[in-house]
């Protein structure tokens, strides 16, 4: 089963392609790893995949032919978008309670036990939290929607080095335990390294390589998910696609 299936899919605002014949299959039950440089076209295919926006040409279909942005896709979705979007102004268990509203499935039981194991307390509002707190709370409502596909689009960038361990940690526990697919674009090549089962490289808005992270060091010969990145993103880097 993929996740995933992008067929010619492309995306174009005005002259740019953000994204460009873009034809992938994503497994499932794999954390996936989009890494590329600024303005590969990351957020583009993550919008796209996720409904979003509407593909320029090409299609995509997520967990098993759903259609993107169609409700039996949304259904099993959940898209923790970059800078993780919370109500700043409302409390813990305000969001706990609007997300619960909002959502046809929602597991507070568990929202709760992860936000008390996490020492998040529920009175403080969302702003107040540390980034660390609200990039975990944007991810604890995201997967007590106990989706089939966790989305998150950059959810470390603006993390300390502790935060981003236990982020990520939290990543990989809900792929392992719940058989949670993930797919996650970021640049901190260091934390993909420990998650990471497969890996899209993408620049110039096209996908450059993609596979499972242990196929692709062997066939190019690289001893880590960081070294095979640099060297492609190196190799590959192009300014933006216009014509
Ligand atoms: N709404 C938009 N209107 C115009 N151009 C856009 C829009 N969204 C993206 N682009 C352009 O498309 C290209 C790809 O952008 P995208 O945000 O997908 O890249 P990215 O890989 O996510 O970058 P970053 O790592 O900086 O988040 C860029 O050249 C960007 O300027």
């Amino acid at each position: 089963m993929n996740v995933v299936e992008a067929s010619g899919l492309g995306k174009r605002y005005g002259r740019t392609w953000a994204l460009r014949d873009c034809t992938l299959e994503i497994p499932a039950g794999r954390v996936a790893a989009l890494v590329g440089p600024n303005g590969a076209g990351k957020t583009t295919l993550l919008n796209l995949a996720v409904g979003l926006t509407a593909p320029s040409t090409g299609a995509v279909t997520v967990l098993s032919g759903r259609w993107a942005g169609s409700s039996a896709a949304l259904d099993g979705i959940a898209f923790v978008a970059q800078d993780t979007p919370l109500y700043k102004g409302l409390t813990v268990a305000d969001m706990i309670y609007l997300t619960r509203n909002l959502n046809r499935r929602f597991d507070q039981a568990y929202a709760r036990a992860r936000l008390d194991e996490l020492g998040i307390p529920v009175k403080r509002r969302a702003g107040k939290l540390s980034g660390g707190q609200q990039a975990q709370l944007a991810l604890t409502l995201a997967l007590a929607r106990r989706p089939r596909l966790l989305v998150l689009d950059e959810p470390v960038a603006a993390l300390d080095p502790v935060a981003r361990h236990d982020f990520m940690a939290t990543v990989r526990a809900a792929a392992d335990a719940d058989g949670v697919s993930v797919l996650l674009s970021s640049h901190v090549l260091t934390e993909l390294e420990r998650v990471a089962g497969y890996l899209v490289l993408m620049s110039g808005g096209q996908v450059r390589l993609a596979g499972e992270v242990d196929d692709l060091l062997g066939t190019h010969g690289k001893a880590s998910l960081e070294e095979l990145a640099l060297h492609f993103l190196r190799e590959t880097q192009t300014p933006e696609v216009t014509r």
